[in-house]
């Protein structure tokens, strides 16, 4: 009897004991999952208090916002500090948000060895294609990686040759397209505004594409377009002329469509707080695994139609007709000196060429789209860069053509590098290069310990806003060394105005204005080992494609409802609208 009633008088204990653990536990482990902020850096209190950190106020400022650069940044102006730290993923480590040009530069340049990927471009991409070379450290393999695509010689993608003799034909046909489907549309408009998002997207697609696989035979969406349209007469139009023209639109062959479909599934990725985790579940999803199955099925198809060219040209350098030869070519020699059989249809050469197409098709496009806006919307500067390249061009000119792709790609036109060079500031595609601590590293006198993700806002401090003041002693001994970089300052008065005369200065020795790249700074393409690949054939791109524009059209004001400078981030900061309005030039 006793046994028994020490029994249930021990049960209550016990329950209090377990309850007491179980709080104990869940409280530890509460506590042990809640954000760590690094000491010193200032961060939002309260999301320092919540499991979720700052994603309520990231997803909150989603609510109102299509961007999320602007959240980052805001951080900085909140804490009046050049470095701030946000937890941005649940559970996760601080992200360190830089807003110092100068800082960037440093880091990216010259602290290669503290500061590596992955970055926020490894986790957008590496669902979509985890053996790209983008997605890897800088490392032995990305190195091997990356000589499929460029090393010293001076035959490679990027090489002056490819790019002049090879691309630039490839590119200005496929823009010379985008001019005749627009020629239609400003023939069956009648002076009024349409949108051109997609035409731009269609033909960014197919430039990137033909300069990669080559484009003579296949039917692209614009060519389809400008057959559709220029069958029509006439069509139905609003009563006003300053209302849009809708235009009908000719299918996208399924091989354009797959890349343009996945490339709309990286906004998904990109604004989810575990972008990996995220990537890698959206390969299960049906539709998608299928989109992945035909772009591996196509590229595998390119490679086949290339293989069987090198077995013509035996693979001989001045045979290479797109970068895809290019790419095989390399292979062979690869195999060839490590005395092993070439492997053409490999996963990675897949990976490298889709990579290019992706990397290379949202970024122009976007970078074309606020081109025309910013040019729409600066009459006296488009007439400038019109008349300068009327100058530039004089044979094309007395002979009332366009400029060949020879022309535009080798004539040297200061106002036109200028107008570029603003464009690709002002644009801000690509707004945040980021890195990870590979050791416990110091920034602005702040140990940032390894592992953490650090950003840097090409919206910041000497880009777009003032610098923040900092003392020159907190910052690195490589930028000491570096003497703070060569690029010069922007006066804070006009950082946000579209000025392509900020990139002139006088050159005593011609008493005339010249480029020049260094006159201040731009985050565009990243910086260092790992900044942007395909800078080079970008530049190439946005020079045919304007070139061929403002020679060909005069972009009139579109009426403000068409004329919003809203942006919307996905793996590009892009423009909402894009309307024109156009007339003969
Ligand atoms: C206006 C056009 C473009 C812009 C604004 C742009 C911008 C960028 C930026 C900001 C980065 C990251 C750099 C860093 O973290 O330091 C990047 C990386 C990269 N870009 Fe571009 N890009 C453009 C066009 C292109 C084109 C045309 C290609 C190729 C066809 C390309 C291929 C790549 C690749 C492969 C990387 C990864 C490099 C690496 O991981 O080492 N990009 N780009």
């Amino acid at each position: 009897m006793d046994s028994i009633d020490l029994t249930y008088a021990s049960l209550p204990l016990t329950v209090i004991t377990i309850t007491g653990v179980l709080s104990l536990a869940a409280f530890l482990l509460y506590k042990w999952l809640l954000p760590k902020p690094i000491h010193g850096i200032p961060c939002n209190k309260e999301a320092t208090r919540s499991l979720f950190g700052d994603i309520p106020s990231m997803l909150n400022h989603l609510k109102t916002h299509k961007t999320f650069s602007d959240w980052f940044l805001s951080h900085n102006t909140r804490h009046k500090s050049p470095i701030v730290q946000i937890f941005p993923n649940p559970f996760g480590k601080p992200v360190v948000m830089i807003s110092d040009y100068r800082e960037s530069q440093d880091i990216l340049m010259r602290r290669t060895k503290e500061f590596d990927k992955p970055d926020l471009i490894s986790d957008i991409f590496f669902g979509l294609s985890s053996e790209q070379h983008m997605v890897l450290p800088t490392n032995d393999a990305f190195r091997a990686q990356r000589k499929l695509l460029q090393d010293r010689s001076e035959a490679h993608v990027m090489a002056p040759g490819f790019l002049n003799g090879v691309a630039a034909p490839q590119l200005h046909a496929s823009f010379m397209d985008l001019i005749s489907l627009w020629r239609e549309k400003m023939r069956l408009s009648e002076g009024r505004p349409f949108s051109v998002k997609v035409d731009i997207n269609d033909a960014a697609l197919e430039a990137i594409w033909a300069s990669i696989f080559g484009i003579e035979e296949t039917a692209t969406i614009t060519r389809e377009q400008v057959t559709l349209l220029s069958s029509k007469k006439n069509i139905e139009l609003p009563p006003s002329v300053d209302l849009e023209v809708g235009f009908p639109r000719a299918s996208a062959p399924p091989e354009f469509d797959a890349i343009l479909r996945l490339t709309d599934t990286i906004e998904i990725v990109i604004k989810s707080p575990a972008p990996r985790l995220v990537g890698r579940l959206l390969r299960w999803v049906p539709r998608i695994s299928k989109l992945l199955k035909l772009r591996d099925e196509m590229i595998s198809a390119q490679i086949s139609k290339a293989e069987k060219r090198m077995a013509h040209t035996k693979g001989t350098a001045d045979k290479i007709s797109n970068a895809v030869d290019h790419v095989l070519r390399r292979e062979l020699m690869a195999a060839e000196r490590q005395n092993r059989a070439p492997h053409y249809q490999s996963k990675v050469i897949i990976a490298e060429l889709f990579g290019l197409l992706v990397a290379g098709h949202d970024t122009t496009s976007t970078a074309l789209s606020w081109a025309l806006k910013l040019l729409a919307g600066s009459q006296d500067i488009q007439r400038k860069l019109r008349s300068e390249l009327r100058s530039s061009f004089a044979a094309a000119h007395s002979q009332n053509r366009v400029p060949d792709a020879h022309e535009i790609a080798t004539t040297q036109n200061h106002y036109l590098d200028a107008c570029l060079e603003e464009i690709l500031r002002c644009a801000q595609t690509a707004t945040i290069p980021s890195r990870t601590a590979t050791t416990d590293a110091v920034i602005l006198g702040h140990v940032i310990p390894k592992g953490t993700r650090v950003m840097m806002c090409g919206l910041g401090g000497g880009l777009m806003v003032p610098p923040f003041e900092i003392d020159d002693a907190l910052r690195s001994k490589s930028y000491h060394v570096a003497g703070g970089g060569k690029v010069g300052e922007w006066g804070s008065g006009d950082m946000t105005e579209f000025k392509p005369d900020r990139w002139l200065v006088k050159d005593s020795a011609t008493d005339s204005q010249v480029f020049d790249a260094m006159a201040g700074p731009h985050l565009q393409f990243g910086a260092g080992p790992r900044s942007c690949f395909g800078r080079k054939l970008a530049y190439l791109e946005l020079r045919l494609a304007i070139v061929l524009v403002i020679w060909s059209f005069e972009l009139k004001p579109v009426p403000e409802r068409y004329a919003s400078w809203e942006a919307v981030e996905g793996l590009t900061h892009a423009p909402v609208q894009s309307y024109v309005r156009l007339v003969e030039a």
